[in-house]
């Protein structure tokens, strides 16, 4: 089976073109494939497909993460899917539709020299950002004032954490403190993502703000733990931003990996900007 490394800043995955070869147990492969000392390495495996007869759409991204759950969205990923089925001659439409658990997005593309696709805007959709739905459990949590924020207290230790719950497709949890470094994510992460409070679990993102249209955030992401950068939560970062009267519409964040614009227009849809990066190809096994 051949597969391309790609990353979006940093937010690696071993990618799968899906119209040439047959991926059998994804959720298997996930986990042997994106080990970083066993495998290729990777924050998980993504497939590129044709999209389902029903849809109208030019292809369909499946994402899933190194624990080999499967996610309904991945914004780095679905840039990089829009780059391979460019790139590899699958699909040419420029905005092209690409069918996602979270539904059909359109993405726009710029390209290099050589004529690959090296910048994709995607149109994230609507974001939601009414709790039940994201989905959270009220019950477990503490209200503030906001009815998309809560407080979050770990029982072992009582620490609060009040938090803003968006979701992109995938739920998103934004906390938002004065120094981003000074947060011990390889012990708070895990803690927040398996809270009860959160009954498909949660990505999480610290954020600092340095002026009304930036940030930088660092995450904890559901079924990878911390990478580099992630595109649905830098979306739901600009979404909390607004909704807590922290952030413009339209920022500049800055991850671990590089950086993403959102946009939250007039239309209500969040639009995401970054770039799509392949590494290297090859085979698997060897
Ligand atoms: N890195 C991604 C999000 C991947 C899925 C996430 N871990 C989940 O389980 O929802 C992004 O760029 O959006």
């Amino acid at each position: 089976m051949q597969f391309t490394k790609m990353h979006g800043i940093g937010n690696d995955y071993v990618y799968v073109n899906g119209f040439e070869e047959t991926v059998e147990q994804p959720e298997e492969l996930a986990q042997v494939i994106a080990d970083r000392h066993f495998g290729v390495g990777g924050d998980g495996l993504i497939l590129l497909l044709p999209a389902d007869k029903d849809v109208e759409a030019d292809c369909r991204m499946r994402m899933f993460n190194s624990d080999g759950s499967e996610s309904e969205m991945c914004g780095n990923g679905v840039r990089c899917v829009c780059k391979l089925a460019h790139d590899r001659g699958v699909v040419k439409a420029n905005p092209m539709k690409i069918q996602t658990g979270a539904g059909v997005l359109t993405l726009a593309y710029t390209l290099d020299d050589e004529g690959m696709v090296s910048e994709v805007t995607v149109d994230m959709g609507e974001p939601i950002y009414v709790a039940e739905q994201v989905p959270v459990l009220p019950k477990h949590m503490k209200e503030t004032d906001e009815p998309h924020t809560f407080v979050l207290e770990f029982l072992d230790t009582g620490e609060l954490f009040t938090a803003t719950m968006v979701s992109m497709g995938n739920p998103h949890a934004t906390i938002f403190v004065p120094d981003v470094h000074a947060i011990d994510l390889e012990r708070i992460g895990p803690k927040l993502e398996n809270h009860p409070a959160f009954p498909n679990r949660m990505n999480i993102h610290f954020v600092q703000h340095h002026s009304p249209d930036e940030v930088t955030m660092r995450t904890w992401e559901r079924g990878s733990g911390i990478t580099l950068a992630c595109g649905t939560g830098a979306s739901a970062v600009c979404v909390s931003g607004v909704l807590d009267g922290r952030n413009d519409k339209k920022i500049l964040a800055h991850l671990p990996g590089g950086d993403l614009t959102l946009d939250w227009r007039e239309d209500g849809h969040l639009y995401m900007t970054g770039t799509a990066t392949e590494v290297f190809r090859g085979d698997w096994p060897e």
